[in-house]
């Protein structure tokens, strides 16, 4: 009954890479810069979403696996505040990126054994970021009035400063950041959710010679307040990206065509442009995706791979730089991961990882390029060290391992060549 479980903690980085400075990253620590907010007790949350959460950083459950002591020896220090636990019972390693981004679909694809070698095409951060016939063909083909924005943006200060010309015109938000990405913004209700996939559609295919790495829709609602200056849009969880395709196959294409089940939950789907995807579960927020991940393990067979994307840890704190609310989300997930914990088997290999960093106390409003921690637990691994590993693709070459499937051409596997027989329930102390 061979399982892989992997979970992404989407943008939890460990520490800066040491080609960071390359992206303006050097120093960026996504885990170590929260838990030194948390330690000095600027993370306090009296009222609002994760409200009740104060002090210290509290991650037991992580830590356990192995988190502190990964991002030690990602950054050669003991971030700050936390307890370490009394034994580590996962293996624990921090990995590097070969891909050239730092970006969400460049970190998946490794992840899943497929690095991107190439240079993805970007948009420059300037005041018409967007060259003019692109965006005149998308007007013209997709039968708009016109597009506003056409600059890099932080997509939740850009509805708030435009959403109201953008209802009133009925002309589509466009923006881009430091990814390889062209993002939509309309009303749902305004615009419409439907037009709105459809105009992204049209976009995702007039951007083929310009090699955008993805199309992301950021539908919202919301209006200006009758009798006030004050307009409140927020974004809704129709969000979906359009991604190119993996330059090759992944590890979820191969074991998909091997006969295997690949359970993509959350965004999972949408990052791997659907290759290689046998089901997927869409929920929207942690507890909700957690919910699903813990229903997949339930009725999910041998020969499987269920795979989770945590995205709000980037969506909603990283990218807005909110400190106290990563902090919270986290100390959220880590009381979770017990329940997940308990209905692992012992053919099972679990894996906790990330894609990139969005360190919440760094400049701007873009990811960072980090070290991802990898925590793995079953399959013959002991606890202990993973080492530095050179590429995220070890996670693909060991999955494979794991899985029974032919080798990946990149990454090196952690799993003991011979899987010892030492079954979960022994090295997790019942869960
Ligand atoms: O600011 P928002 O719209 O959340 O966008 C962010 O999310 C996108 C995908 O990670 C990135 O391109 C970044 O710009
Ligand atoms: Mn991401
Ligand atoms: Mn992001």
């Amino acid at each position: 009954m061979t399982r892989a479980i992997v979970l992404v903690l989407d943008s939890f980085g460990i520490g800066a890479t040491p080609d960071a400075a390359r992206f303006g990253d050097a120093g960026a620590d996504t885990l170590g810069h929260i838990a030194a907010a948390c330690a000095r007790g600027a993370c306090d949350l009296p009222s609002g979403p994760g409200a009740g959460r104060q002090g210290p950083l509290e991650l037991p459950n992580l830590a356990r696996l192995g988190l502190l002591h990964a991002h030690h020896a990602s950054t050669g220090n003991w971030a700050e505040g936390l307890t370490l636990p009394d034994a580590v019972v996962g293996a624990w390693g921090h990995a590097r990126e070969l891909s050239s981004g730092k970006d969400t679909p460049s970190g998946h694809w490794e992840i899943a054994g497929v690095p991107v070698r190439f240079e993805w095409g970007y948009f420059p951060n300037k005041q018409q970021s967007f060259p003019p016939e692109l965006l005149e063909a998308l007007v013209q083909e997709a039968g708009l009035p016109g597009v506003i924005g056409d600059c890099h943006a932080s997509g939740t200060e850009i509805i708030t400063r435009l959403g109201e010309a953008h209802v009133e015109s009925g002309k589509p938000i466009v923006y881009t950041s430091a990814d390889s990405v062209f993002q939509i913004a309309a009303h749902e209700e305004a615009f419409g959710l439907e037009r709105l996939y459809s105009v992204c559609e049209t976009a995702r295919r007039l951007l083929a010679p310009y090699n955008i790495g993805r199309v992301i829709a950021r539908p919202f609602l919301g209006e200006r307040a009758a009798g006030t200056d004050a307009a409140s849009f927020t974004r809704t969880a129709n969000r979906r990206d359009y991604s190119v395709e993996p330059p090759a196959p992944t590890v979820l294409q191969k074991l998909h065509d091997d006969g295997g089940t690949v359970v993509g939950i959350g965004k999972i789907a949408d990052i791997y442009a659907h290759c290689g995807i046998t089901r997927t579960l869409k929920a929207s927020g942690h507890d909700a995706l957690m919910d699903a991940t813990l229903a997949a393990m339930d009725d999910t067979g041998a020969h499987s791979l269920i795979m989770t994307n945590f995205v709000d840890f980037d969506m909603v704190h990283g990218h807005r730089r909110d400190v106290a609310g990563y902090a919270a989300a986290l100390e959220h997930f880590d009381a979770r991961l017990p329940e997940l914990l308990g209905k692992l088997q012992d053919d099972d290999l679990l894996i906790l990882t990330a894609d990139h960093g969005c360190d919440p106390t760094w400049t701007g409003t873009d990811h960072t390029r980090e070290h991802i921690p990898v925590l793995a637990l079953g399959a013959g691994l002991t606890a202990g060290p993973l080492g530095a590993r050179e590429t995220f693709a070890d996670i693909g070459q060991s999955l494979a391992s794991h899985l029974g499937l032919a080798p990946m051409d990149d990454g090196e596997s952690f799993l003991p060549s011979a899987a010892s027989s030492t079954p979960l329930s022994n090295a997790t102390g019942g869960h």
